[in-house]
C-alpha cells in the first residue's frame, strides 16, 4: 500500500476538450439506451409482426380468453435477447482488448459493429436476417459497456468520478426515451415504420465512430502499455495545465501495482476477492431482479395486454421514459449526499409498494375480456412511474458505480468484467423469458419481482456496505476490514494475505 493517497487534489480544470470527449464516448450509452427502448415498441407493430410472425400477429386480432399469452414467442423473445447473449460473450473479449490496445479501438469497434448490425436488421428481408443484425449489434453494446464506462471516468478529473460514472447511466435513459419517442412518431409509417425505428440506431452508431476517430487514448491506458511520454502530453491537453507531475506519478504506480498481478482472473478466486466480486455481481444480478427491464423492453406490450390501444400504450412508454431520465438526474445529486445505502433502501420500499399494488389491480380488476376499467389503467400507469422513478435514483446508477469503486485496482478491470456479463446475462434471460412468464403467471408476475425486492432489501441490510466518501483505493482498509459480515476473509495472516 506504499501508494499516493493524496488522491483528490491534481491541478487541473475541466476543459471543453474533456468535455466534448464525454459527450462522444457517452453516445456509447445512448446507443445502449436506444436498443432498450427500440424492441418492446417494435415487437408490438402490427407491420413487423405481420412480417415475421403472422402468428402472434392473429392472435393479437383474436384477443381472446388468455390475452396474457398472445405475444408469448420464443423467436419474437429472442429478437430482443439476441443482442444481449453476444453482448455477454463479447464483453469478456472486450475486456482484453481494452487492456491490451486501448480504450479507443474498443470504442471504434463497438461502433462499427454496432452500426453494420443496425442496418442489416433494418434491411432485412427474413427473420434470420434481422436476428445476425441484432447479433451483430450485441458485439457493438459488448465492447462499448466495457469500454466506455472506464474512458469516462479515467479521463475525469479524481473528485468528478462518481457523477461522471452516472453519465454513462443517464445517456442509457436519454436512449431509451429517444427511442420511445422514434417508435411513437413511426407506428402510423405503414409499412416501414419498424425499419425505420432499427435503422434510425445509425445515428447514436455514428456519432460514436466520429468520436471514437476524434477522442484520445487515455492516460491510464497509455501508460497501462508503457507509453509514459504520451501519457503525459495526454495528461496535460485533458487537464489544460502544464503540471501534471504529481497524477502521473500516482498513475504510475497505480499501473506498477497492477502489474504485478499477472493474472488478474487468478487473482479473483482469493479470499480477499470474494467481498467485492459478491457485492459486484449481485448488485448487477439484483438490477435485474427487480424486474426494470420487463417495463422498459416490454412497456408497450404491457399496456397492450392490460387493454391499452398501440397508440396508449406508446404514448404511456414516452411519459415512464421521460420520468427514468429526470430521475436519475437526481442520483447525480444524492448519491454523494445521502450515501448509497439509503438511496438503495428507499428504492426498494417504494419499488416493492408500486410492483405490489400493480399486481394485486391486475389480479382484481383485468377481466377476462381484456378491459381494465380506465381509473385502473391510469393507476397502473401512475404506479410504474413510481416504480421506475425509484430504480432510476438508485439501483440503475449504482449498479454500475458500486462495481466500479469496490475493487482494488489489481483486479479491478477484470472484476467490472464479471459485473458487466452479470448484468447481459441477467438483462438476457428476463428478455427471452418475460412474455413467457407473463403467459404462465400471468399478474402474479408482479408479485415475483416484489419477492425479490425484499431479498434485495435485506441484502443492503446486512451486507452492502457503505462507499461514500471512500476513496477508492482505501476501501479494502476503510470497509471490508471493519464490516462484521466481510471482515473475516481479511486475515491478518500474512499467508493468507499472500493468498497461500
Ligand atoms: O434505465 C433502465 C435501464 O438501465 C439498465 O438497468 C442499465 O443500467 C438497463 O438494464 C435498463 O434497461
Amino acid at each position: 500500500m506504499g501508494t499516493t493517497n493524496k488522491l483528490d487534489h491534481f491541478p487541473g480544470k475541466i476543459t471543453p476538450y474533456v468535455i466534448t470527449c464525454w459527450l462522444l464516448a457517452a453516445c456509447g450509452g445512448l446507443m445502449f439506451g436506444y436498443d432498450i427502448g427500440i424492441s418492446g415498441g417494435v415487437t408490438g407493430m402490427d407491420d413487423f409482426l405481420k412480417e415475421f410472425f403472422p402468428k402472434v400477429y392473429q392472435r393479437k386480432q383474436h384477443a381472446h380468453e388468455n390475452n396474457y399469452c398472445k405475444f408469448d414467442n420464443q423467436y419474437l423473445q429472442l429478437f430482443t435477447s439476441s443482442l444481449y447473449l453476444s453482448a455477454l460473450v463479447s464483453s469478456f473479449l472486450a475486456s482484453k482488448v481494452c487492456s491490451l490496445k486501448g480504450r479507443k479501438p474498443t470504442i471504434l469497434i463497438s461502433a462499427v459493429f454496432f452500426l453494420v448490425g443496425s442496418a442489416f436488421s433494418a434491411l432485412s428481408q427474413r427473420l434470420w436476417m434481422v436476428i445476425i443484425g441484432r447479433v451483430f449489434m450485441g458485439v457493438g453494446v459488448g465492447f462499448g459497456n466495457e469500454a466506455v464506462p472506464l474512458f469516462l471516468s479515467e479521463i475525469a478529473p479524481m473528485q468528478h468520478r462518481g457523477a461522471v460514472n452516472i453519465l454513462f447511466q443517464l445517456l442509457v435513459t436519454v436512449g431509451i426515451l429517444t427511442a420511445n419517442l422514434v417508435n411513437f412518431a413511426t407506428l402510423r409509417l405503414h409499412p416501414i415504420g419498424w425499419r425505420i425505428s432499427l435503422g434510425l440506431a445509425i445515428i447514436p452508431a455514428v456519432l460514436l465512430l466520429i468520436g471514437g476517430i476524434i477522442i484520445t487514448e487515455t492516460p491510464t491506458s497509455l501508460i497501462e502499455r508503457d507509453r509514459i511520454d504520451e501519457g503525459r502530453k495526454v495528461l496535460r491537453k485533458i487537464r489544460g495545465v502544464d503540471e501534471v507531475e504529481a497524477e502521473l506519478q500516482q498513475i504510475r504506480e497505480a499501473c506498477d501495482q497492477a502489474k504485478l498481478v499477472k493474472h488478474p482472473y487468478k487473482e479473483l478466486r482469493k479470499k480477499q476477492s470474494v467481498p467485492p466480486l459478491v457485492i459486484g455481481i449481485l448488485m448487477q444480478v439484483f438490477q435485474q431482479m427487480t424486474g426494470i427491464n420487463a417495463v422498459m423492453f416490454y412497456a408497450p406490450i404491457l399496456f397492450q395486454t392490460v387493454g391499452f390501444k398501440s397508440n396508449g400504450s406508446l404514448l404511456s412508454a414516452v411519459i415512464i421514459g421521460l420520468v427514468n431520465v429526470f430521475s436519475t438526474l437526481v442520483s447525480v445529486y444524492g448519491v454523494d449526499k445521502f450515501g448509497r445505502r439509503i438511496l438503495l433502501l428507499q428504492a426498494c420500499v417504494q419499488m416493492f409498494v408500486s410492483q405490489t399494488a400493480i399486481g394485486i389491480i391486475l389480479i382484481l380488476k383485468l377481466t377476462d375480456t381484456n378491459t381494465l376499467p380506465k381509473g385502473a389503467a391510469v393507476l397502473v400507469v401512475i404506479l410504474t412511474c413510481l416504480f421506475v422513478m425509484s430504480f432510476a435514483w438508485s439501483w440503475g446508477p449504482l449498479g454500475w458505480l458500486i462495481p466500479s469503486e469496490t475493487f482494488p485496482i489489481e483486479t479491478r478491470t477484470a472484476g467490472f468484467a464479471f459485473a458487466v456479463s452479470s448484468n447481459m446475462m441477467f438483462t438476457f434471460l428476463i428478455a427471452q423469458a418475460f412474455l413467457s412468464m407473463l403467459c404462465h403467471m400471468r399478474a402474479y408476475i408482479f408479485l415475483f419481482f416484489s419477492g425479490w425486492i425484499v431479498v434485495m432489501g435485506f441484502f443492503v441490510v446486512f451486507i452492502l456496505p457503505e462507499t461514500k466518501g471512500v476513496p477508492i483505493d482505501a476501501v479494502a482498509d476503510r470497509v471490508w476490514k471493519k464490516h462484521p459480515v466481510w471482515k473475516r476473509f481479511f486475515n491478518e495472516d500474512p499467508k493468507q494475505e499472500n493468498g497461500a
